[in-house]
C-alpha cells in the first residue's frame, strides 16, 4: 500500500477552533482530490489565549490568535491552520495565502445570564454591565445604547459564558458572535438577543467565515481551490478590503457586513446560497476526479472549473436565486460616540454570475467598488474618528 501524504491541520485549542478545525477536516476527507492525503489535528496555544487580562485592541491584536499557527506552517510541522477569519490580520505575511468556507451566522448576539428578567438591551436599566473585549462592540454599545456602561470581557467563547453565569462577576449580559454558540449547541440554551447588521448593528469583517491558511511555500498549497468556497471568498474579499483600506486593524470600531439582495429587494443569506450550490460543485469535483486521476491538482482544478462553467444543473441553480445586488453595511464608531458614521452601499450585480466569480470585469469592479467605499468613508471624517479614537485609547 501507498503511504499517504500528511495533512497536518494547526488548530487553537479552544471548543470553537477545534469544531471549525473539524469541520474542515471532515470536508477535506470527503473531497476524492485529497484522497493521497492523511489529515490529522495539531491542537496549539497561542498567545491570544494566555494574555487575557488586556482589551484586544491594546495587545497589539495583529496576529495574536494567528502567530504561532504561523510558526508551524514555517516549520512545516502543519501544512493548513485554520482560523475563525476575524481573528486574521488584515495583511498577512507574503507567503500565506487563504482560502474560506462557511458563513451560516453573521450577526452578534446579547447574551443575558440564565434566569435574567430582561431580554434585550434597551430593557436593561441605565447603568447596567455589558461585557466585550471588542472595540466595535463598544462603540456600537455607546451609539445604541448610551444607558449602558462596558466592562472588559476576555477568554474564549466557554470562559466568558461562565463568566457571564457567575453572579460575582457583575454582568448583566454579553456580546458574542452568533456563529460561534451556535457551532458550540449553545444557541438553543441561551436568552439571546439577535443584534442585526441591516438593523445597524454591524459585525466584524469576516465575521462567521471558516479561513484556512496556506503556505505557498508547501507544495499542498496547489490543492487549496478544491478547498475554496467562492461566494464567501466575495463577500469577504469586500470586507476585508473596506478594512484594510481604512488601515485596517482590531484597534479599530469598523464593523462592515455584505449580502446578496434578489430581485425583490431581499437578504439572500449567504448560507442558502452556499449549501447547495457547493454541494453540486463538489460533486463535479469527484467527477473530475474520476475521469482523470491520476493527473496534477493543477489539471485537475482547471477541469473542474470548466465542468462547474458548463454545467446546467449549476446554470439552473444560480439563475433561480436572482442575484441583483450586494449590500454592504458599514460602521465606524468611536467610544463616546460622538462621530459615528453609518452607510450602506450597493453593487450592482445584475449583470454577473456567481458560475464566473473569477472574471476579471467583476474583480475590477469590485475592486472599485471598495476603493469607492473606503474614500466615502473617509470624506464623511473618518480622520477625525481615528484621532478621537487614539485619544480614548491612550
Ligand atoms: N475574537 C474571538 C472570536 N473569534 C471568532 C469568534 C466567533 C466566530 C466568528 O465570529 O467567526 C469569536 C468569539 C466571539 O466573537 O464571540
Amino acid at each position: 500500500m501507498m503511504t499517504k501524504n500528511p495533512l497536518v491541520i494547526a488548530t487553537r485549542q479552544s471548543a470553537l477552533a477545534l469544531w471549525q478545525a473539524n469541520m474542515i477536516q471532515d470536508l477535506i476527507n470527503s473531497l476524492p482530490a485529497f484522497n493521497d492525503f492523511e489529515t490529522k489535528l495539531l491542537p496549539m496555544v497561542s498567545t491570544g489565549d494566555i494574555k487575557l487580562d488586556t482589551v484586544l485592541a491594546k495587545v497589539g491584536g495583529k496576529g495574536l490568535f494567528t502567530y504561532e499557527l504561523e510558526q508551524a506552517l514555517k516549520a512545516k510541522q502543519a501544512q493548513i491552520a485554520v482560523h475563525s477569519l476575524k481573528d486574521v490580520p488584515m495583511i498577512p505575511e507574503e507567503q500565506f495565502f487563504y482560502t474560506y468556507n462557511a458563513r451560516h451566522y453573521h450577526e452578534d448576539l446579547a447574551v443575558f445570564p440564565a434566569g435574567s428578567p430582561y431580554k434585550s438591551l434597551a430593557d436593561l436599566p441605565a447603568g447596567a454591565v455589558v461585557g466585550t473585549a471588542s472595540v466595535r462592540r463598544k462603540a456600537l454599545l455607546a451609539y445604541f445604547y448610551p444607558h449602558l456602561k462596558t466592562k472588559l470581557l476576555r477568554g474564549n467563547v466557554n470562559t466568558r459564558l461562565a463568566k457571564l453565569n457567575d453572579a460575582e462577576q457583575g454582568y448583566d449580559a454579553i456580546i458574542l458572535a452568533r456563529a460561534g454558540l451556535d457551532r458550540l449547541g449553545f444557541l438553543a440554551d441561551l436568552q439571546v438577543e439577535i443584534l442585526s447588521p441591516e438593523q445597524g448593528w454591524v459585525s466584524a469583517p469576516g465575521q462567521g467565515i471558516v479561513a484556512v491558511q496556506w503556505d505557498d511555500n508547501q507544495e499542498v498549497s496547489a490543492y487549496s481551490e478544491f478547498l475554496n468556497d467562492p461566494v464567501n471568498a466575495l463577500l469577504t474579499n469586500i470586507e476585508r478590503g473596506v478594512a484594510r483600506l481604512l488601515g485596517g486593524s482590531c484597534s479599530l470600531p469598523l464593523g462592515v457586513y455584505a449580502h446578496f439582495v434578489n430581485k425583490d429587494g431581499e437578504q439572500v443569506l449567504t448560507s442558502a446560497i452556499t449549501e447547495e450550490f457547493n454541494r453540486l460543485r463538489h460533486q463535479l469535483q469527484a467527477q473530475a476526479y474520476q475521469e482523470y486521476h491520476p493527473t496534477t491538482p493543477q489539471v485537475l482544478t482547471q477541469i473542474w472549473q470548466d465542468k462547474i462553467r458548463n454545467s446546467a444543473q449549476i446554470q439552473d441553480f444560480v439563475m433561480g436565486l436572482q442575484l441583483e445586488q450586494i449590500h454592504v453595511h458599514v460602521f465606524v464608531g468611536d467610544l463616546e460616540a460622538q462621530k459615528t458614521i453609518r452607510q450602506t452601499y450597493t453593487f450592482d450585480f445584475a449583470g454577473h454570475s456567481l458560475v464566473n466569480l473569477d472574471s476579471p470585469t467583476l474583480l475590477t469592479q469590485v475592486l472599485q467598488f471598495v476603493q469607492m467605499i473606503a474614500s466615502d468613508i473617509e470624506s464623511k471624517g473618518f480622520a477625525q474618528i481615528t484621532s478621537l479614537l487614539a485619544q480614548q485609547l491612550s
